[in-house]
């Protein structure tokens, strides 16, 4: 049996990580909320370590949102997410652990990067301002594992999926990511009888999603792999305008009114294909379709509206 930390398993990646280990089985997983281990708080997260002695950890605890609570919030999104990461690296390497996956963003690359975004496109050119402070703590933790690998010797890698959508995710009106975002404004207009429903931006902006069982069981496969890449991207390799994901949540939903755009909010990146050819040259393709997830997404909600555990 690894023993095996996951960070930020209440999270919605996390929980997936959670699920995935105990499918995978072989582990001995260790979880721990903030009440026990606030992982800004350096000497917290270095007692911790010591004290549990995990072989693996896993970083899916960050502060994380969408395009608004980025631009709102950037010294939280900077700050906390450097915390995070320095204290979670530096203290694995304190506590003997062989081994740390990082998990970073698709943001980390080029506001104009070329599409799809290669791996070696990172640091090329300025950054979108929208998520800025998140993207720069996001290459901070690459940078800490690539860094601590080659002076150390510790197999501490990275992993940058694209944007992502499953069970438990963040369903605040402003503050989440588009997917659970039009998934409670599809749903609240359809519940209201209301005419017309309008999405954020120009909805030309194009974006890929992937679901967090998918991008799970991207983790453990790179957890099984002797020499993994540095980072890595996670993604299917294709992608939808924000105006067609519109139209397949209202599809899912069963909303049949307008759909109109309000170009005064932003846009954000205009694209950010993720080039997967390096994850997929090791074995891994993602199985589950958008039409499944996103089926599977709403009844999630749903039940949070129930009275389930998901975040409203
Ligand atoms: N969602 C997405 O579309 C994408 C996410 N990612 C990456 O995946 C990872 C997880 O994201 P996701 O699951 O969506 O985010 P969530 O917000 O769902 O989960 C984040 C988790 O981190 C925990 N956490 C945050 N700060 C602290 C802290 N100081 N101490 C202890 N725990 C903390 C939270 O705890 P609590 O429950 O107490 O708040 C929460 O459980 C992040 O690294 C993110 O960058 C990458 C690309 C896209
Ligand atoms: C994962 C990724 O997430 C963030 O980047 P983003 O891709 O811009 O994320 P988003 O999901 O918030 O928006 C995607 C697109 O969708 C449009 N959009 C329409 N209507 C709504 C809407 O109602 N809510 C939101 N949030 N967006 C909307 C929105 O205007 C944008 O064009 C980063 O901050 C960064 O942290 C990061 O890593």
């Amino acid at each position: 049996m690894k023993k095996i930390y996951i960070s930020g398993h209440r999270g919605m990646v996390g929980s997936a990580l959670v699920r995935e280990a105990g499918l995978r089985g072989g582990f001995d997983i260790l979880t721990a909320g903030r009440d026990r281990v606030d992982l800004c708080d350096q000497t917290a997260t270095f007692s911790f370590l010591e004290e549990e002695q995990p072989e693996i950890v896993v970083i899916a605890a960050a502060k994380v949102g969408g395009i608004h609570a980025n631009s709102t919030y950037p010294a939280d999104f900077i700050y906390e997410n450097l915390a995070i990461a320095s204290n979670l690296v530096e203290g694995s390497r304190r506590a003997g652990v062989e081994r740390v996956l990082f998990l970073g963003s698709s943001c980390i690359y080029p506001k104009l990067a070329p599409q799809p975004m290669p791996e070696d496109c990172l640091l090329t050119s300025p950054l979108e301002v929208t998520n800025e402070a998140y993207a720069i703590a996001k290459i901070a933790g690459l940078k800490l594992c690539q860094h601590y690998r080659a002076q150390h010797g510790l197999l501490y890698h990275s992993a940058m999926p694209t944007n992502l959508y499953g069970p438990g995710d963040n369903y605040h009106p402003e503050n989440s990511h588009v997917i659970p975002a039009l998934i409670r404004r599809f749903h609240e207009a359809k519940e209201s009888g209301a005419e017309s429903v309008t999405i954020w931006g120009t909805g030309t902006p194009r974006r890929e999603f992937l679901h967090t069982k998918d991008l799970a069981e991207a983790c453990f496969h790179l957890l099984e792999l002797d020499n993994p890449p540095d980072w890595v991207n996670v993604g299917v390799g294709e992608d939808v305008t924000i105006l067609e994901l519109a139209q397949w949540v209202a599809r899912t939903v069963g909303y049949q009114g307008e759909i109109l755009t309000d170009p005064s909010k932003p846009d954000g990146t205009p694209r950010k294909l993720m080039d997967v050819s390096r994850l997929k040259g090791t074995g891994w393709e993602p199985k589950i379709g958008f039409e499944e997830g996103l089926a599977e997404a709403y009844r999630d909600f749903q039940a949070s509206l129930a009275g389930g555990n998901a975040r409203l």
